[in-house]
Parts: C-alpha cells; structure tokens; sequence
C-alpha cells in the first residue's frame, strides 16, 4: 500500500495537486506551461466535458473529431512537470482506494506543445521544432534512477565540450521519447527536429544576462551550438521537454514535444507575431492527433 503521505489525495478523492479524479482525463494529453493557453487549445475541441482549475494546473477534457483529448498547464519548469507527470499516471496506474498500483498498466500519449527559444542562427523565428531528443540541465533526472539515458549521446556532448576547453556547470543527461506513432510516420525531412535543451530557469540558465552573469558563457554557449552528433544539433531551449521525455518513458508512455521558436538566442531577436505563431502551433499539435 502507497501511504497517505507518499501519494496524497484530497478530501473528494482527487490527487493532491491536479485535484482530478479518474476518468476524468483522457488518455491522449496535450500539456502546456502557460494556464491560459489551456482555453487556447480546448476553444478548438467539439466539446468540452470538464473544466477543473488548481494552482497552475488547469485541465480540460473534451473531445475533436470523435478523439478524446485533455489538456493540462504544468505551469513553468520540470519541477512541475515532476508533479503533473506522476499525478496523470497516477489517475490511471494505481488503484487510488486500495493504493496499490495496478495490475495491467495504460500507456498514456503526451504531446507538449510549448514556446521555445531557437539556438541556431539559421533556425528562423516561428519556426515549429520536433524535439528529438532532451538535453537535461534542469536537476530532476538523477532524483530517478530507473528513468533511460542516452549515455553515448551525453557523452558524445560532454567530450565534444572538453576539446573546445569547455564544461557544462552540471552534468548533462540525455534523455530520448517513445515518440507517437503519429510522429514516428512522419517525413522527417518535413519537421525541423533536433535536440531540446531543458533549463532549470529562464535567465542564467539559459544564457541570459540582465544584471547577474551567467555560468553559460559566449564561449561555452558557441561549443553547444557546433555539437553534432549523429544527425542531431541542438536546436533549441525551454524548460519542461526533457522532464517529460525522461519520465514518460520510465512509466511506460508515449510523447512528444513541439516548441514554437518565439526567441532567437543566438541573434538576439524575437518573435513579431507570437500569438500567431502559438495559434499555428496548437493547430498543428491537434491536426497531427486527431486527423490522421
Ligand atoms: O510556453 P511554455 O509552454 O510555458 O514554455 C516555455 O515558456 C516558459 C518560459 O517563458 C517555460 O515554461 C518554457 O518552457
Ligand atoms: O527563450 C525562450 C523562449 C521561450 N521559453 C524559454 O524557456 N526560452
């Protein structure tokens, strides 16, 4: 039995932070950080069932085109993901009244659709990335020993580092998805796709300086930008990607993230037409789960 204290319900039965019950959320979930974009994406479904608010974790489900879908904010960064990632597979995994996980696990699809910023030069503003893979610099993973690593590809990134005389202030872990098969089918040759580097801020740890300076200096931010592995690079930078990649695999999951460049870091620019950009994107994410 999973004591009180390790998985937490309110009074009603929910889980702790989400406050949802089971059979409240579908088994195809889109997540994203911002609650307000929540409403952005269930406008678009046919209807909608259920509309529950805690903190930032807003969830709607409903459903487009005869698919059931949710919707959920993580709100910022992979502390959070931690939270909404094992509580959605909670919903459906353990057995919330004899706390006890169950017998014949359901495999969850995620699809993050998020705003990013671009680390290349030559990966335009408002572009859509597929996430590849995940470059975890944000602390959670260690905390799960059980989760996949890509060890070669961290490795491959941390030597490739060390000829430029460079070294990341935390070790790199890598992390890749059980893609969708709604994305695994796709031409490649059609989707910008690369590695997603998951910050554990949005300043400092991703480069910026307003008035600190930052540990990922010109020089170390330059030699990430030039490593090349296999076809990979790393294309851009958030905050919640490698979190969910690392955990949804670990549990058994499907998922996949796409990030709507707003910012490009490494030309100092952003977007003109964010709005737009995000629009386009939530249009996409559901076209590519429900049209195919
Ligand atoms: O637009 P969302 O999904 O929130 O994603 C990005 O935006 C936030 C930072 O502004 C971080 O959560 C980052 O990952
Ligand atoms: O540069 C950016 C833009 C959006 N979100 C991030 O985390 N970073």
């Amino acid at each position: 039995m999973i004591a009180p204290s390790e998985l937490i319900l309110r009074p009603r039965g929910s889980v702790y932070h989400l406050d949802l019950l089971p059979g409240q959320v579908a088994e195809t979930i889109i997540t994203v950080g911002d609650p307000e974009r929540v409403g952005e994406v269930s406008r678009r479904f046919d209807r909608v069932e259920l509309r529950v608010e805690a903190r930032e974790f807003v969830t709607h489900t409903g459903d487009l085109n005869g698919k059931r879908l949710s919707v959920v904010s993580t709100g910022i960064g992979t502390d959070n993901v931690d939270i909404v990632i094992n509580e959605l597979d909670a919903l459906f995994n353990i057995d919330l009244h004899r706390r006890e996980v169950v017998a014949e696990p359901v495999a969850l699809t995620f699809l993050r659709l998020g705003t990013s910023g671009s680390f290349q030069p030559d990966i335009p503003l408002d572009t859509v990335v597929l996430s590849s893979a995940g470059l975890s610099l944000d602390g959670l993973l260690p905390f799960y020993p059980s989760i996949p690593v890509d060890e070669s590809l961290a490795t491959a990134l941390t030597t490739h580092l060390s000829q430029d005389g460079q070294a990341l202030p935390v070790p790199p872990v890598m992390v890749r998805p059980q893609l969708p098969d709604f994305l695994a089918s796709l031409d490649p040759a059609r989707l910008t796709a690369g590695i997603t580097l998951t910050a554990a801020g949005f300043y400092a740890p991703q480069g910026r300086v307003l008035r600190l300076p930052t540990a990922l200096t010109p020089t170390l931010l330059e030699a990430l930008r030039k490593f090349r592995q296999e076809d990979l690079r790393i294309t851009n930078i958030e905050m919640e990607t490698a979190g969910i990649y690392a955990l949804a695999s670990a549990l058994g999951h499907r998922s996949a993230s796409l990030s709507a460049l707003l910012a490009n870091r490494a030309l100092g620019t952003f977007s003109r037409q964010p709005a737009t950009t995000v629009d386009r994107l939530i249009d996409y994410g559901l076209f590519l789960l429900t049209d195919r």
